[in-house]
C-alpha cells in the first residue's frame, strides 16, 4: 500500500514543552491507523501540523506528494477535518450543512446528495436530518461532523475523538462507517482514547507520550508479547485496599478500578483467590480476559493518573 501520509522527524515545541518530539509516521491508503495518547500527549498538535494549522519547528509532513509544511493550503484541500470542537451549524439541519461542504468540497451535486442519505440512514440520523442544528443533542451533532468529513472522497481523513457524546448504539455504527471509508482508498488517522473500541476499527496503532512515538504496529502486533497472558480486572469495594497473589505482574490501579496481568495456566488459582476477596467484602466483582491493547497502552505509558502526576512534577 502506497503512503498517502509521511511524517518524518516531526518536531513541535511550545517554549519548554516539546508537544512533538522527532516523531516519524506512515498512513497508507485504505488504512486506519489509530493515534493514542494521555492528554497532552501531542495528538491534536500533530494533527495541526499535518492541515497546515501549526507550523513544525523541524521535520517534514508529506501529504499525497505535497510538501504540507511549504504548502499548506494544498494539503488541506487533500484532507477532511472531524476537529475535536464541533463545526458550528447553527441556522442549519444536518442534511444541509453535510450536503454544503460535500459541495464546497467540488462533489457533484446529484452525488453528494445521495452520499449524504447514505451517511444518514447508516448512522441512523435520519430522524434528525432536518431538524435545525440549534435542536439536535450533542451525539447527533458529533455524528453529523463525522458526516461532514466523510461525506466527498479525500485521500486522508483525520477523525479527532469522533465518538465522544455518541451513544453506544450510534457508536458501533460509526465504527462500521469509519472501517468502510477506509476501505473505499481513505487513509484515515483517527485519534481517540478510546483504546478499547479503536481495537476494533484500526489497522495500526502508534502511541505518543509527552509527544515521542512509543509504538507503532498492528494490534496484533502490539499484544503478541502478551499471548499466554490474561488480565485481572476488580471493581474495589469503597476504601478497600488489596494485596495482589504473587503470580500478579504489572498491578495498575485507578480509584476503585484495580488490574494486573496473571498467567494463563494460572487463571483457577486467580479466580479462587478473587472469589474470596468478594467473600470478604473487599472486591465487589472481578472479570479475567485475554490481555488487550488497553493492557499495552498502561504497560507502555502507566496509568493516567501517574502519567498526570509526572507532568504535575515537572
Ligand atoms: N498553542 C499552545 N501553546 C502552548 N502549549 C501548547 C499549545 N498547544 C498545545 N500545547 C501543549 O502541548 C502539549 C501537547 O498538547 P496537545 O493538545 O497536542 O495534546 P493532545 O494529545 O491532543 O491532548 P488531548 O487528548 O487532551 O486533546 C501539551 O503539553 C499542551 O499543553
Amino acid at each position: 500500500m502506497s503512503p498517502v501520509l509521511t511524517i518524518r522527524g516531526l518536531t513541535k515545541r511550545f517554549g519548554r514543552v516539546v508537544a512533538n518530539d522527532r516523531v516519524d509516521l506512515d498512513v497508507a491508503a485504505g488504512e486506519v491507523l489509530g493515534l493514542l495518547g494521555h492528554n497532552g500527549a501531542g495528538k491534536t498538535t500533530l494533527v495541526n501540523q499535518v492541515i497546515g494549522l501549526a507550523r513544525p519547528d523541524a521535520g517534514s509532513v508529506t501529504l499525497d506528494g505535497v510538501d504540507a509544511v511549504a504548502h499548506p493550503h494544498r494539503a488541506r484541500q487533500r484532507a477532511a477535518v472531524q476537529a475535536q470542537a464541533n463545526v458550528p451549524i447553527t441556522g442549519m439541519t444536518p442534511r444541509v450543512a453535510i450536503n454544503l461542504v460535500g459541495r464546497m468540497r467540488g462533489g457533484r451535486p446529484a452525488r453528494i446528495a445521495d452520499r449524504t442519505d447514505e451517511l444518514l440512514d447508516a448512522l441512523d440520523l435520519a430522524a434528525w436530518a432536518d431538524t435545525p442544528a440549534q435542536k439536535i443533542s450533542g451525539g447527533i451533532a458529533r455524528l453529523t461532523a463525522f458526516c461532514m468529513a466523510a461525506v466527498h472522497p479525500t485521500s486522508l481523513v483525520v477523525l479527532d475523538e469522533p465518538t465522544n457524546d455518541v451513544d453506544p448504539v450510534r457508536r458501533r455504527l460509526l465504527w462500521t462507517q469509519i472501517r468502510a471509508l477506509a476501505d473505499t482508498g481513505t487513509a484515515v488517522l483517527l485519534v481517540t482514547h478510546n483504546v478499547r473500541e479503536a481495537e476494533r476499527a484500526v489497522d495500526r496503532l502508534a502511541i505518543l507520550d509527552n509527544g515521542v512515538k512509543l509504538a507503532d504496529d498492528t494490534p496484533a502486533g502490539l499484544t503478541a508479547d502478551l499471548r499466554g497472558w490474561l488480565t485481572i480486572e476488580l471493581d474495589l469495594t469503597s476504601g478497600a485496599s488489596i494485596d495482589w497473589p504473587p503470580v500478579a505482574h504489572r498491578p495498575d490501579r485507578a480509584r476503585s478500578r484495580a488490574t494486573a496481568a496473571v498467567p494463563a495456566e494460572s487463571a483457577a488459582e486467580v479466580v479462587a483467590w478473587a472469589q474470596q476477596r468478594v467473600a470478604d467484602g473487599l472486591v465487589e466483582r472481578y472479570a479475567l480476559t485475554p490481555a488487550s491493547l488497553e493492557d499495552v497502552y498502561i504497560g507502555l505509558v502507566g496509568s493516567a493518573e501517574a502519567t498526570t502526576m509526572q507532568r504535575e512534577a515537572k
